[in-house]
């Protein structure tokens, strides 16, 4: 498949329209399809990437290898989306099958049955997402008591329909071949033939990937403000974020959220044992609070860094230090940057900071972001009162 999409650039550059081309398992691009001649500007293997649907974006989807690559891209509308979800999907699918002379069968098959069912979570979503556009869109008719809703979404629900079948179909097919029959009529007597799609509510939890992904993202700005100074802060940070990763790759299936990261320390009565994922996602918010604090000081337009620095320590992280963590603070607060180098460090191209657009993108994506991190922080902390995880230790 091959097309113009747009992809994320920078502050500066935004969204630019690039000329994709997915081939044999790798999605490349160039900067249009009259120069592809002169060589593709990127690429990334969609064998070991993540294809991720953005859950208010219908034209939105981030290709994410973590820690490494991230292509955000839009298409031109919610249609050619879907083409590109069912082309990459597909793609994803056909892992090239590189492997020695076929394990036994039972491996095989539930190798390809995770497959499809993580195709089959793309399609879900896409639904979920459309299926609430046509709500919304029927609820604008009943108010407005005209327009209808858009023949365009149906569409689009009916052609992720079939594929949400045909890969469901395929589904049962490798299941019927992997388990045994008796097995499978222990299914329930008129149990619903396609899985019932329930509507997704707000707080139906973070997803794991997704935020130690952004979470990671932080990272690469303390390497530039200063990578000694700021050594004992990122190994903190990146400590935590490992913890919670080795967890997710312990069983990835389970452990799709972060409530069910914590609820299965809670029933296994290991939540606050030294080091166990919750205690690393307690101090990973904390940490976030103190971020958030402090970026909404500096959104206020203050450009006292070293100022907004301590008093977000203040309201945040200074509660659970001993008098020697005070002092390593301390010591990072002597080497803050000043307000442009601190600028300078966010940007991926060096000068950027200083052209015109930046500060007022940076304010109106903090005004976004902000926000959004707000919401996120107060769905943890209530994960953290309901089942009485947070601790007042010093450290
Ligand atoms: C301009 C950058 C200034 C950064 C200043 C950061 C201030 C941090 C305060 C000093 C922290 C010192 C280092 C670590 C201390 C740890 O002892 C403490 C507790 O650790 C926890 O102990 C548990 C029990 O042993 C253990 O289980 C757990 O795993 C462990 O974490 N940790 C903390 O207090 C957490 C500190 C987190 C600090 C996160 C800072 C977030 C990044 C700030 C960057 C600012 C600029 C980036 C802007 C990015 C814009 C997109």
């Amino acid at each position: 498949m091959e097309g113009v999409l747009y992809k994320w650039t920078n502050y500066i550059s935004g969204w630019q329209p690039r000329w994709f081309v997915l081939e044999g398992g790798t999605l490349s691009y160039y900067d249009s399809q009259e120069d592809a001649w002169k060589g593709c500007k990127g690429s990334i293997k969609i064998s070991v990437c993540e294809i991720q649907v953005h859950p208010s974006d219908f034209t939105r989807v981030d290709l994410i290898i973590p820690g490494e690559q991230y292509f955000y891209l839009r298409a031109i509308n919610a249609a050619e989306r879907q083409k590109w979800l069912v082309a990459l999907g597909t793609a994803k699918a056909c892992l090239t099958d590189n492997r020695t002379k076929r394990e036994k069968e039972l491996q095989e098959n539930t190798e390809a049955l995770k497959t499809k069912m993580s195709e089959l979570r793309l399609y879900c979503d896409l639904l979920l997402q459309q299926v609430n556009k046509i709500q919304e869109s029927s609820l604008a008719e009943t108010t407005a008591d005209s327009g209808e809703v858009g023949d365009e979404t149906g569409n689009l629900v009916k052609s992720t329909c079939t594929t949400f079948l045909k890969t469901l179909e395929e589904c049962m097919q490798i299941a019927s071949q992997t388990f045994s029959p008796d097995l499978l009529s222990q299914t329930p007597p008129g149990s619903p033939p396609v899985a019932t799609i329930k509507p997704q509510k707000d707080d139906s939890g973070i997803p794991t990937q997704a935020f130690l992904d952004s979470c990671y993202a932080i990272v690469p700005v303390l390497d530039k403000l200063g990578p000694t100074v700021f050594a004992p802060v990122k190994i903190d940070f990146v400590g935590n974020i490992k913890k919670i990763q080795q967890k997710v790759v312990s069983d990835p299936e389970s452990f799709p959220t972060l409530q069910s990261i914590v609820l299965h320390e809670v029933e296994t009565e290991v939540a606050q044992v030294r080091n166990s994922a919750t205690e690393a996602l307690l101090w990973l918010k904390r940490g976030l609070k103190f971020l958030k604090e402090f970026l909404s000081e500096i959104n206020t337009g203050m450009k006292d860094v070293q100022g907004a620095l301590n008093n977000a320590y203040g309201k945040t992280l200074r509660q659970y230090h001993g008098w020697v963590v005070r002092g390593v603070f301390a010591l990072a607060l002597r080497a803050a940057p000043s307000y442009e180098d601190f600028m300078a460090a966010l940007v991926s191209h060096e000068g950027d900071e200083l052209k015109e657009g930046f500060t007022t993108g940076m304010h109106r994506d903090l005004d976004i972001y902000l926000p959004a991190m707000e919401k996120q922080l107060s769905i943890l902390d209530a994960v953290y009162e309901e089942y009485s995880l947070e601790s007042d230790e010093i450290v």
